[in-house]
């Protein structure tokens, strides 16, 4: 008997006209494994993972060639809806793909449509508000829900259908750290008790590798598939434990804390990075006793914030704890119940929305939000125009954070990470003095992650207020002069990244986690590394 796969695909091509994206794709997934896809932002991943889900090319448009088999069975020609009981898909935009009104309707909906016994589908919608944590949210509106609790009741949607192949998109991308680890633990437990198959794509491999049996490396000249630590050796893409490991020659390298914790005894003894002296700022935005208030729900509570110039804090917090709506206020226009935001002497809830962006510039969760026009190349002349910059800056700024996009491409065919650093380059381009970017990493690679930290280091340079709201560590680790949390609405922590970061257990980066605060970083350890060395040479 011939060993087969669940899902096979065979010599896969996909094309937009002139734009190849996939080529002699060759994956077999095996019942009861966990197969992850990495790969710079636009490479094509979304791509692969609709060509298992048949949402490519039916509602993509472009050309498919190869072939799709299910158990053996070739599924090119079924339309997604057909396959939908045996693979189910959580999208990137979990908002986009919801078809109901309120969370407990969401998750029933799949079963509905194949007919699940209503007494099955009770107990299922059931489970899963348990298991993902959304018993209290299960007569919500979908709309009002925060990006996290969208992005767990889209997961919980799928899993009610009991699919055997279960396809995700940066399912974890707007998880709180601690959300993200109980998610996948809750997925990979079906891997290994139930059999089920997982395709997922993801940039935050630091989240996802220890789950992983296998990495499937997408790049521009096909694709590479084979354990995480083979293709971690050499991959571009790579997380901190596996660049402190390279750097400190470790052999194998380490995928989980636990392993780097052990080869960490071979260091030699390091001077440990000395944090930078607390600093007067001026003051660029300050806010006073902020209430936000949603119907019954108090989202901010009598918060005060104050923007330093020159400083980038980053503001970090579990799932609903009030960070947008923070954000929002902060913007003005999000409506705040009482107190007050000065910048530049003036309340941005009282100005006119031009005025208000010479002020204050947002970059929203949802990054299309802010796009309007036919294509990249008009987007990026309107916001040098409306910035009154030099033609070509916003282009420019867009070409370190996501190199080489066609500017004919209209911003809605743009890959998720490929629509947010055009958000981004908009926004950048007006240079406020205070800049809001919520989750500004969602769909970034590593290098363009780093590109962002550059860029928002030089608009601090440059005197600009920056607060930024993220879950990821990694990142927050890299920019942060400030960390600030937000539990229920307040702050609950604010300070240093070495001390907020580093004594905190679920935000502690992944360096700190194997050699203690106040590590934060792999450069600062190549630092002390190389300064041991000369010491020795000399
Ligand atoms: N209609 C279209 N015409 C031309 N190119 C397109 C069109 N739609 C998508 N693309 C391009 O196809 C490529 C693959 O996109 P895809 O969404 O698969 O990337 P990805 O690897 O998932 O990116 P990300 O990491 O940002 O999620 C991108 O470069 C995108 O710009
Ligand atoms: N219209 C609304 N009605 C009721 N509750 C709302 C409404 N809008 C938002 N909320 C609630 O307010 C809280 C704060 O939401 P917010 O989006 O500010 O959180 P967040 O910290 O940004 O979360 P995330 O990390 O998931 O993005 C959440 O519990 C959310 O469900």
């Amino acid at each position: 008997m011939i060993e087969r796969g669940v899902v096979e695909l065979r010599d896969i091509g996909f094309r937009y006209d002139e734009h190849e994206v996939l080529r002699h794709v060759d994956l077999t997934l095996e019942e009861g494994e966990l197969v992850l896809v990495s790969g710079r932002t636009g490479v094509g991943k979304s791509t692969l993972l609709g060509v298992v889900t048949g949402l490519v090319p039916r509602f993509t448009g472009g050309v498919l060639t190869g072939d799709v088999l299910l158990d053996g069975a070739s599924i090119v020609d079924q339309p997604p809806r057909e396959r939908a009981h045996v693979v189910g898909y959580v999208s990137q935009d979990p908002l986009a793909g919801f078809v109901t009104d309120t969370v407990e309707e969401e998750l029933a909906y799949g079963m509905e449509q194949v007919g699940t016994a209503p007494e099955t589908m009770r107990r299922r919608v059931e489970e899963t508000l348990d298991l993902l944590g959304i018993a209290d949210l299960r007569a919500r509106d979908l709309r009002t829900l925060s990006g996290g609790q969208q992005q767990r009741v889209a997961i919980g949607s799928v899993l009610t259908m009991h699919p055997r192949v279960l396809v995700l998109d940066e399912p974890t991308s707007a998880l709180d750290p601690t959300a993200a680890e109980d998610v996948l633990a809750t997925i990979t437990r079906l891997v290994h008790d139930l059999g089920l198959t997982v395709l997922l794509a993801e940039h935050r491999l630091e989240r996802v590798v220890p789950f992983a049996d296998r990495v499937c490396l997408v790049t521009a000249d096909g694709i590479r598939v084979d354990t995480p630590q083979a293709v971690l050796a050499d991959s571009p893409v790579a997380p901190p434990l596996v660049e402190l490991g390279r750097l400190a020659g470790w052999s194998p390298l380490p995928l989980t804390v636990r392993d780097a914790r052990r080869q960490a005894r071979s260091l030699p003894a390091l001077a440990p990075p000395v944090p930078p002296a607390p600093v007067e700022v001026d003051p660029v935005l300050t806010a006073r006793g902020v209430t936000v208030v949603h119907g019954a729900h108090v989202a901010v509570r009598d918060l005060d914030l104050t923007l330093g110039a020159g400083r980038v804090t980053v503001l970090m917090g579990r799932n609903g704890s009030g960070k947008s709506s923070l954000i929002w206020a902060l913007q003005g226009t999000g409506k705040r119940r009482s107190g007050s935001v000065h910048v530049a002497g003036d309340d941005p809830a009282d100005l006119a929305p031009a005025q208000r962006r010479t002020h204050v510039g947002l970059v929203p969760q949802n990054a299309a939000d802010l796009l309007y026009l036919e294509s990249v190349a008009q987007e990026c002349a309107a916001a040098d125009a409306g910035a009154e910059a030099p033609a070509g800056t916003c282009r420019g700024l867009l070409d370190r954070l996501a190199p080489g996009i066609d500017g004919t491409i209209h911003p809605r065919d743009l890959s998720e990470g490929q629509r947010l650093a055009l958000a981004l380059s908009i926004v950048l381009t007006a240079r406020p003095p205070v800049v809001l970017l919520d989750e500004p990493t969602r769909g970034l690679d590593y290098a363009g992650k780093a590109e962002l930290a550059r860029i928002v280091a030089d608009l601090a340079a440059d005197g600009r207020a920056v607060l930024l709201a993220t879950h990821d560590v990694e990142f927050a680790a890299h920019v942060a002069d400030e960390v600030v949390v937000m539990a229920e609405g307040e702050i609950v922590s604010a300070g240093a990244p070495q001390r907020v970061l580093a004594e905190s257990p679920s935000f502690a980066p992944q360096v700190t986690k194997v050699l203690g605060a106040p590590w934060l970083v792999v450069e600062e350890v190549a630092t002390a590394l190389a300064d041991t060395r000369d010491e020795d040479a000399r």
